[in-house]
């Protein structure tokens, strides 16, 4: 009796055994068939690559919360979550957003950075501030912050409090050494030094460019126009990314945001994203001079 049972077991596990191990088989070579614009990656990576699409595409829709609960941007219990949004969809508008570029100021619009411009090595933000070096060695003395906003288009009240300030607060910062310069100047190489609290976050610690955080200036603060900043949310950008006693941080990234709201706002009070973007990697500045060099 036992043995005829245990002879069944036999013929019972010789029969799905074949049977089990064929349905494997054939759901390992469907996963590996599956339509990719990856061909070049293995069967994990492509297996990978699916469960990301079917991420994707259950948090896709903006409109609707995502099914996943880890993948929402809204808490109920923090209205601020709410009032500032994130935008959800941005890996389907620009690869990996979550990328800080060294050399180029990227967003939708630009996924490559601004067209035709040569970064000579430099991160975004030495971009940003080598346009001040007026004769190209490296270092920016107040005068050439002095002549760099004149280019720009600021008065000679502006100007001057400029080149003093700017130069004031990121000269020792910038230093190669512990001695302070009896120049003020400030080196471009180190100027990564000289970031501070309380600003959007769009440079890293590095000074790369973090397009998630560029595209969150607009998602949580362009109410009136996706891609633009009017004066009162710019104040209240100001405000939001106050941190917590950063008196210096407060007062320079209001100083950047207000020179800049006044020297490329449009004509109807607007900050672009595209100026901004342009700010970021210095190209607003040069089309400013050649502007106002052509009138
Ligand atoms: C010598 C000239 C300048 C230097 C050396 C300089 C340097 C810097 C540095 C180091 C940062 C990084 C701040 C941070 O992320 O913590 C920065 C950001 C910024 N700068 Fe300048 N800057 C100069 C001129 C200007 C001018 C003329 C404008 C406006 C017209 C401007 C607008 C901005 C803006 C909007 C930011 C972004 C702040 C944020 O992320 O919240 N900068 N600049
Ligand atoms: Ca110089």
């Amino acid at each position: 009796m036992r043995r005829r049972r245990r002879r069944r077991g036999i013929s019972a596990s010789l029969v799905t055994l074949p049977f089990a191990s064929i349905l494997i088989m054939a759901t390992l070579l469907l996963i590996s068939r599956l339509p990719t614009r990856h061909p070049h990656l293995s069967l994990r990576q492509r297996s990978y690559k699916l469960a990301q699409r079917i991420t994707m595409a259950s948090s896709s829709s903006s409109s609707s919360p995502p099914s996943d609960p880890s993948l929402e941007t809204v808490a109920p219990h923090a209205a601020v979550t709410g009032e500032r949004k994130l935008n959800t969809d941005l890996q389907e508008q620009l690869p990996k957003p979550y990328l800080a570029r060294a050399l180029a100021a990227v967003d939708p619009s630009h996924p490559q950075g601004t067209r035709g411009r040569d970064a000579r090595g430099m991160s975004v933000l030495q971009q940003h501030a080598a346009f001040f070096d007026r004769n190209g060695d490296g270092v920016i003395h107040p005068w050439e912050t002095f002549q760099g906003l004149r280019a720009i288009g600021c008065g000679y009240p502006v100007s001057i409090a400029g080149a003093i300030l700017i130069n004031l607060v990121l000269s020792y910062p910038t230093q190669p050494g512990w001695i302070p310069s009896p120049l003020f100047s400030i080196h471009i190489k180190n100027i990564h030094k000289g970031k501070h609290g309380s600003d959007s976050e769009a440079y890293d610690t590095e000074g790369r460019f973090d397009p998630s955080k560029f595209d969150a200036i607009f998602s949580k603060y362009g109410r009136a126009h996706p891609n633009a900043l009017t004066k009162d949310e710019l104040n209240s950008m100001l405000k939001a990314n106050r941190n917590m006693y950063d008196f210096i941080g407060w007062i320079t990234s209001a100083g950047e945001w207000l020179l800049l709201y006044s020297v490329a706002k449009d004509k109807e009070g607007l900050l672009q994203r595209e100026t901004v973007r342009g700010a970021f990697d210095g190209s607003l500045f040069e089309r400013l001079q050649d502007s106002k060099k052509s009138a």
